[in-house]
């Protein structure tokens, strides 16, 4: 915490969210919560942060903003997306941003992969690591990857079933875990039911995305106790947008759901100022 801002450190302090939030204390007490005692950070922003800017960024850029970033001591960092470049020009890239990045032996560099063609071309570029991204929203799914969310099971079962035969981990997205542009408010149960079904196809961890922010520790809470009763808990991590001013509590809020014995949780922060995704470096300071 030696370089968190102030500011920063006010919003992580028990006292302050006791202070904002004051039914959590009673929460907090039932639950005799704690924090646990291994917190992993994957790092987002060559992806997340960059994967919405209108300008595109040099790809001499982006490989050095991942190898600056594997020398901060982060174990996971995301590099790009194997995606449609008419559906996102900034990540056409791809494949020479993976080749040019100098990899360091304790980082990983996961990709997203939305289908079959995306890990194949990951897999040719040097991917080791990929994560298939589904949402609890139909309409988000249907506008984020063309296709209502069984199909998009089905796409993920193929690049799951394909990964497992390369003996390639693949990570679990769910957007829209705490509420969608095009929907409002999502029921836990929905979010619960994608989960369930990303992890026992066999996604390792499954990162519940409060993709546009809105969500508060009390939305957070609910959503992370509906999910809790399916995937195990220590098979999950959140990702946050900071749109509203909320990752951090709602993050504070997701650590202290995990017992202790949980060691592994894993979240992501993302920053989104306005409509323009300027993500995750901040998440480096949690
Ligand atoms: C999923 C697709 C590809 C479906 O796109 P589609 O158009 O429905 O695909 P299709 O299967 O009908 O194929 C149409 C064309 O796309 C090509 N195609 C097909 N697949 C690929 C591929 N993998 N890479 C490159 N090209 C591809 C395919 O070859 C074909 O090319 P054509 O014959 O017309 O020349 C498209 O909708 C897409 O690329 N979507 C981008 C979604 C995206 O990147 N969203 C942002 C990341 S998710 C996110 O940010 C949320 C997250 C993870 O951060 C968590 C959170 O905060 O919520």
């Amino acid at each position: 915490m030696g370089n968190v801002p102030t500011t920063v450190k006010h919003c992580l302090s028990y006292e302050q969210l006791i202070g904002d939030y004051p039914w959590l204390r009673h929460w907090l007490q039932e639950e005799k919560v704690g924090y646990p005692e291994f917190v992993k950070i994957v790092e987002v922003g060559p992806r997340d942060g960059l994967q919405n800017e209108k300008e595109i960024v040099p790809t001499g850029v982006k490989i050095q903003l991942i190898d600056m970033l594997s020398g901060t001591g982060l174990s996971v960092i995301e590099a790009t997306s194997f995606v449609s470049s008419k559906w996102v020009p900034q990540m056409a890239d791809h494949t020479d941003v993976l080749r040019g990045i100098q990899r360091a032996p304790h980082v990983r560099y996961p990709v997203l992969t939305p289908n079959l063609q995306g890990f194949q071309d990951a897999v040719a570029a040097g991917a080791t690591e990929v994560a298939v991204f589904g949402s609890a929203s139909e309409t988000f799914s249907k506008k984020n990857i063309n296709c209502s969310i069984d199909e998009s099971m089905l796409r993920f079962e193929e690049v799951i079933n394909t990964a497992k035969e390369r003996q390639i981990p693949v990570r679990g997205y769910v957007s829209c875990a705490l509420g969608c542009p095009h929907e409002g408010d999502i029921k836990p149960s929905k979010v619960a039911e994608v989960a369930k079904r990303l992890y026992e196809m066999g996604c390792y961890e499954i990162s519940l995305a409060d993709t546009i922010g809105v969500g508060t520790p009390g939305s957070m809470l609910k959503m992370l106790q509906g999910v809790k009763k399916e995937v195990p808990i220590n098979a999950l991590a959140v990702h946050c947008h900071d749109t509203y001013g909320q990752a951090l509590p709602n993050i504070l809020t997701a650590l202290q759901i995990i017992r202790k014995k949980h060691y592994k949780f894993l979240p992501t922060v993302g920053k989104t100022t306005g409509s323009k995704h300027v993500k995750a470096t901040t998440a480096s300071s949690v």
